[in-house]
């Protein structure tokens, strides 16, 4: 029987904790049209603007939480996907980063050195999302046109609705939710809005009210990164047994002046300490790995504002990371394309 490879394919970090890797990898993620999808004259402005500040900061904020085996993001998914490569028994196994290192490239010119006649791309994002998940399936094809590969692809599409990965999301944060708290936050990673509006296949629902997501048809639902996030953290809580009092949602990560989905996580961790919250826990559904924006962002930065507005603790769940029945419910969702 032929072989079929498995490709993993997350976001990826810099190389070191260093201004000018951070600067490098930056602009790699931003100068992407899917990431900021402007004409690129004004991308190109806006990009070196960003440039002009920001990495001393994220390479502070990447100096915070590294480990010294490298980016949590990193480690986490090579861990992951040795996990993975144990349970696949149809073929090779690799991990590619859509930006820096382990490339897409040499991840897929691995799989076919090991004999992959077909791969399965497993693009780690739970939500769809252009800036994520089509500009990894992008980079796959283009990789393939150029080595002239003759390989077939099935791509996994978004799972944040799927069986295998809510149960173990329940399972991993049960530990968690065990514990005596009064709130779970489910903070996503938000996008410009303009994102939404483009992809909104009537034109007018994505941001035409406040319970938009809630009523979105299923062409709408298929395409809405705010939508399935809403929708996840939903069947999440229902399956987990909280009351609606109990949990929100929230999007963190806003970069630049546009307007990002609401509401902002820095917003809604101030309101919930005002409204008496004290011990919170916080989860991030959108990532699968633990990242900056997981251990420093919520982790650190978070912390220090909910308990400066009055909160008592904040504690961040881990994402599902190398976990088991993560390994194995990926295969799982991976196995039934
Ligand atoms: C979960 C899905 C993600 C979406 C959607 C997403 C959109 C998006 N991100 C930026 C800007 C930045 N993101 C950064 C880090 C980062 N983003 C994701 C995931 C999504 N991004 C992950 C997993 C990470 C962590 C990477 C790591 O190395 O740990 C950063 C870099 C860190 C920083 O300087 O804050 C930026 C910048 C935009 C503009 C965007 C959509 C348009
Ligand atoms: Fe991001
Ligand atoms: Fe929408």
């Amino acid at each position: 029987m032929s072989k079929q490879g498995l490709l993993l394919v997350n976001l990826g970090s810099p190389k070191s904790t260093s201004v000018a890797d951070v600067k490098t990898y930056l602009n790699q993620f931003l100068m992407d049209p899917y990431v900021i999808d402007l004409p690129w004259p004004i991308r190109r402005l806006l990009v070196s603007l960003i440039l002009s500040k920001r990495p001393p900061e994220s390479a502070q904020a990447y100096a915070s939480i590294w480990w010294p085996e490298g980016s949590p993001l990193v480690v986490i998914s090579q861990r992951l996907c040795d996990k993975v490569r144990e349970l696949w028994s149809h073929g090779p196994v690799e991990l590619g980063m859509r930006y820096a290192e382990p490339s897409i490239e040499k991840a897929l010119l691995a799989l076919v050195e090991q004999g992959a006649k077909s791969i399965v791309l497993a693009p780690l994002y739970p939500h769809f999302a252009d800036s994520t998940t089509t500009t990894a399936i992008e980079e796959t094809q283009r990789i393939i046109a150029k080595h002239s590969l003759n390989i077939k692809l099935k791509i996994l599409p978004a799972f944040y609705a799927d069986q295998p990965y809510l149960d173990a999301l329940l399972s991993t944060t049960q530990p968690s939710l065990a514990q005596d708290f009064d709130h779970l936050l489910l903070s996503f990673h938000g996008l410009p809005e303009r994102h939404l509006r483009k992809l909104d296949p009537t034109k007018s629902h994505c941001l035409s009210g406040p319970d938009c997501c809630k009523t979105a048809p299923q062409e709408v639902l298929d395409t809405c990164y705010r939508a399935q996030c809403i929708r996840s953290a939903e069947l999440f809580a229902e399956q987990a047994g909280l009351k609606p009092a109990q949990w929100s949602v929230s999007f963190q990560s806003r970069l630049g002046r546009a307007k990002w989905i609401e509401p902002y996580t820095e917003t809604h961790l101030d309101e919930l300490a005002q409204q008496g919250v004290k011990r919170l826990l916080v989860m991030s559904p959108a990532f699968v790995a633990d990242c900056v924006e997981t251990l420093e962002e919520l982790a650190i930065r978070g912390r220090e504002q909910f308990i400066a507005a009055g909160g008592e603790s904040l504690e961040l769940v881990p994402c599902l990371n190398d976990e088991p029945v993560w390994a194995q419910a990926l295969v799982q969702l991976c196995e039934a394309l």
